[in-house]
């Protein structure tokens, strides 16, 4: 895993799309296609809105999976990661195909057609966060790293879900489902690119786990460390709590 320092969000999105970007058009030039997995969430505001914006992808060439989703809600709710994904990125640009998980229909059923879909293909990039508790996608501590289904129900933990009200997408805790449709630890790692974003000093702690402590379940974004395509792009607040011996070694970009 490669890690990059920018100064500030938008820094950290557009290097992230420009990059992402490049993968798509090298794909589609030697496959035809490229398919690309699409997170959410307040890591990827600037990150999206980089990546529509970038010239010259031929975007009728690329399919489109969804990470993950809450269950229990429909897309016109202010959470619903449908309706973020439609508004900031499927309604912008020309895609071939996008896979929504739809999280108000019955979840077992959208969890095997889903995994259908993605396991018969090979994923170029992902566009992945990490959360304040280290979750990647919704699989919270301690996320499973052995299971290769590519896709799981599982259940939320209470510092994911008051992430989620501390940022705003719930009124209080009681209003945050339980449970999700999460990639699993190993599809995400099929990935040929991994980009993983990471705004924001809320974060910190989660980025020094990450970076500087045990690979292990507990902090699940740990696993990045042994997927050699990786590259993990934080901003200043949220390199903030990383040894400044660590933070020497890493490359800044301005
Ligand atoms: O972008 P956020 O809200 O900080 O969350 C980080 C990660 O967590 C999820 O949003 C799930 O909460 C992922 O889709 C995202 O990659």
């Amino acid at each position: 895993m490669k890690t990059i320092v920018t100064k500030t969000p938008s820094d950290m999105g557009r290097y992230t799309a420009e990059h992402a970007a490049q993968d798509l058009r090298d794909a589609i030039k030697e496959n035809g296609e490229a398919y690309l997995i699409v997170a959410t969430g307040a890591s990827q505001f600037e990150v999206l809105s980089h990546l529509v914006a970038q010239d010259d992808i031929d975007w009728s060439r690329v399919h489109g999976f969804h990470l993950d989703e809450y269950i229990g809600i429909g897309r016109d709710h202010p959470a619903s990661f449908c309706g973020y994904l439609k508004e900031r990125f499927v309604d912008k640009v020309p895609l071939a195909s996008f896979h929504y998980l739809s999280g108000d229909t019955d979840a077992t059923e959208t969890v095997r057609q889903a995994a259908t879909k993605v396991a018969s293909v090979t994923v170029d990039v992902a566009l992945v966060g990490i959360g304040e508790n280290g979750h990647l996608a919704f699989n919270d501590p301690p996320a499973d790293f052995e299971t290769d289904s590519p896709y799981l129900i599982v259940e939320l933990d209470h510092e994911c879900r008051m992430q989620q009200v501390g940022e705003g997408w719930f009124g209080s805790l009681d209003e945050v489902p339980t449970h999700a449709i999460s990639m699993s630890i190993q599809q995400i790692l099929k990935t040929k690119k991994i980009y993983c974003s990471v705004p924001d000093e809320r974060k910190a702690a989660a980025v020094r786990d990450t970076l500087c402590g045990p690979i292990t379940p507990d902090v699940p974004a740990s696993i990045l460390r042994n997927h050699s395509g990786t590259t993990l792009i934080i901003d200043d607040a949220a390199a903030s709590k990383i040894p400044e011996d660590v933070k020497a070694t890493l490359e800044r970009v301005e």
